[in-house]
């Protein structure tokens, strides 16, 4: 992280119109004789002056600008160019370019709280065993707790594998076992899930649930480093569903080796994608923020992949194999 506030503002400006990805590799294009201007394969492009970066991305009919800079002015500063610069590109068509107010990366609000009421109070809500293992976590393991899935999410993970009728499944990072019981009941009998994690106090907790919820038998429990447990499997594709749910420096690694081990069809979930609005805010600089910038990056550009990202709590992507 830089400086005592690491922070930096961002703001954002969504373009209508019918040439988007024209403007991306013009900009990209202009910008590389006075910046480090780079362009992806997948029609996005970054552009880093000295005082701050922008993001654009070309979407169907629109051209989305994400601005970043150290401080307000510095974030005017790029606004400034790149409305100029898109304005005079723009020879055959009027654009209009709305930035939004800069906020920090940490203090985005992902979704209003009110909406956030409203969805927790039209979800199937947790059962009895559910609840139960929520509060004891909360009892076991104090503030860790806050890295329980929470109960919209677990319904939303159990959902998925219905759908997908997975009988496979992996799952990295275990905790207490919320999310493998989530995934393990949704599961066919026969189903199994092989379930990763370095700590066996925490995961202590887990067995005693999923015995009382009589999925013990499908859920194979992998005590070590997700890394080498995932790399000591066959490459070859076996599983319909997975879960990655752990140290964030490593979701990278990961996603390397679960998508040859999926099946076609088969569907991998990743949370906390947005770690706290910090992805998009290139002051946060930690190991952690450069993976996930660079995991988010390689699936919305991996062939293998059809991606969505979904603003669900600290952000969910969900990649299908094709
Ligand atoms: C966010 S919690 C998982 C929460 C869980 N999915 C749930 O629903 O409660 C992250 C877990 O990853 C585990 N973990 C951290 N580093 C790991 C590693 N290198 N290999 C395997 N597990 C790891 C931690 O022990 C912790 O239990």
């Amino acid at each position: 992280m830089v400086g005592k506030d690491p922070r930096m503002p961002l703001s954002t400006a969504h373009v209508a119109t019918s040439r988007p990805e024209r403007y991306v590799k013009q900009l990209i294009s202009h910008m590389s004789h006075k910046a480090a201007a780079e362009l992806t394969d997948h029609g996005r492009g970054t552009i880093a002056f000295r005082h701050g970066t922008c993001t654009l991305v070309s979407a169907g009919d629109e051209l989305i600008l994400i601005a970043a800079a150290a401080d307000n002015d510095a974030v005017a500063g790029v606004q400034d160019v790149i409305t100029r610069h898109l304005l005079r590109f723009a020879t055959q068509e009027e654009l209009r370019i709305d930035w939004t107010e800069p906020v920090a990366g940490d203090a985005l609000r992902i979704v209003d709280p009110s909406i956030d009421d409203y969805l927790r109070a039209h979800c199937t809500p947790a059962d009895e065993l559910l609840r139960e293992l929520a509060a004891t976590t909360r009892e076991a393991t104090g503030h860790a707790a806050g890295m329980q899935i929470s109960a919209d999410e677990g319904a939303l993970l159990s959902m998925l594998v219905r759908l997908s009728g997975a009988r496979r499944a992996i799952e990295i990072g275990v905790f207490t076992g919320y999310s493998s019981l989530c995934i393990a009941r949704a599961l066919p009998a026969d189903g199994q899930l092989i379930a990763c994690d370095v700590s066996r106090e925490w995961t202590a907790i887990a067995r005693t649930f999923w015995e009382r919820a009589g999925v013990a038998d499908r859920i194979d429990l992998r005590i070590g480093p997700a890394l080498e447990t995932l790399r000591a499997l066959p490459a070859e594709p076996a599983y319909d569903f997975a879960f990655i749910d752990a140290d964030k420096a490593n979701y990278p690694a990961y996603y390397e080796e679960v998508v040859p081990r999926l099946n076609s069809g088969g569907l991998l979930v990743l949370d906390n994608v947005f770690l706290g609005g910090r992805v998009l805010d290139p002051a946060f600089q930690e190991e952690s923020h450069l993976a996930m910038r660079r995991v988010n990056e390689a699936i919305a550009g991996d062939d293998r992949l059809d991606c969505v990202m979904l603003p669900v709590r600290d952000g969910v992507t969900l990649a299908r194999k094709r």
